[in-house]
């Protein structure tokens, strides 16, 4: 009998980042079968066309996301491979979130070429993020530092920093670790001082529902406890309402059975910090998330996103 072979292909954006995870599913799923072939379909959305803007101006969930679901639906692809952080929380019809996998080192990385940490930074350093949520908190630590917008992938953001045009700059140290360049990271920064985004570090595999034979191809892939972390820091942003360009953080831990997720809203300019935290079974992550969003709306969550979404 012949084997029939089986052929997945992957929709990825262009950047370095998006490559690497696209190259490590494709490894994996090789690893996992022998009877599988897999093809990379790379291509641009609109947050990778859109470089000059601020992202929080940009405005529309799904920025990164979007094309690569189209080629899905549209049948040109069967996966797409997203970094968790910029998946929207809700799906298009026919399409899931099918599988987590094993997250990567989920802290913020401070990156400088001539300051140790963010408390050496001498006053009014410039520091170039274009996240919210890293802009509130960075500004609730240092409020003397000037914080500017900094766009584009990895690498330009480091050539921008190599360049003399900030002091320093805050990246997801995933994305330096994926890229092999962990010796770019100057130092973590812990979670106390820059709560993590939902999902950043973790990598996501989306497919269409009906897709039986590739669903089947990712189960090896699936990582349990990331699935739980992961499930928890969504729902938060789910019941808040808040995309990835939100000055909101999520970050949840697990030990043995029980979960402890930590959430943060902030008003960007650091004149409010809303902080909470929550601890129950790992089966009831996603109420979990659910409740703290509802803890953090209590004290003003709601007031503080509304600036934030009318001033975008
Ligand atoms: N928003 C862009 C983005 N999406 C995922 C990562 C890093 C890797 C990850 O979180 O999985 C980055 C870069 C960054 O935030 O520095």
């Amino acid at each position: 009998m012949t084997q029939t072979i089986k052929r997945v292909r992957i929709a990825t954006r262009k950047s370095a980042l998006a490559l690497w995870q696209a190259e490590f599913v494709k490894a994996q799923l090789e690893h996992f079968h022998d009877d599988v072939t897999v093809e990379l379909v790379p291509m641009s959305t609109q947050g990778d066309i859109i470089l000059d803007t601020p992202l929080a101006k940009i405005g529309g969930k799904g920025l990164f996301v979007k094309e690569l679901e189209q080629a899905m639906l549209d049948g040109r692809a069967d996966i797409a491979v997203h970094s968790m952080k910029d998946v929207p929380v809700e799906f298009p019809e026919g399409l899931a979130l099918h599988t987590i996998c094993e997250r990567e080192d989920p802290r913020d990385a401070f990156v400088s070429n001539n300051f140790k940490s963010l408390d050496a930074l001498p006053q009014g350093a410039i520091v170039g993020t274009s996240s919210l949520r890293r802009q509130c908190q960075i500004r609730e630590a240092r409020p003397d530092l000037d914080i500017r917008d900094l766009r584009g992938n990895v690498n330009t953001r480091l050539a921008k920093l190599d360049d003399g045009q900030y002091d320093a700059i805050i990246l997801a140290a995933a994305g330096l670790i994926r890229l092999e360049m962990p010796e770019r990271i100057t130092a973590f920064i812990e979670p106390e001082v820059s709560l993590p985004a939902n999902g950043q570090g973790a990598v996501g595999i989306e497919c269409r529902i009906d897709d039986e034979v590739t669903k089947a191809l990712l189960a090896p892939l699936e990582h349990t406890e990331t699935r739980i972390r992961v499930n928890a820091e969504r729902a938060m942003n789910r019941r808040l309402e808040g995309g990835c360009q939100v000055p909101i953080g999520a970050f949840a831990l697990v030990n043995d059975d029980h979960v402890y997720l930590r959430g943060l809203v902030g008003a960007v300019d650091g004149s409010q910090m809303l902080r909470d935290d929550v601890t129950g079974p790992v089966a009831d992550a996603e109420k979990l998330g659910i409740e703290l969003a509802e803890k953090l709306l209590a004290q003003g969550a709601d007031k503080i996103l509304a600036d934030v979404y009318r001033d975008a």
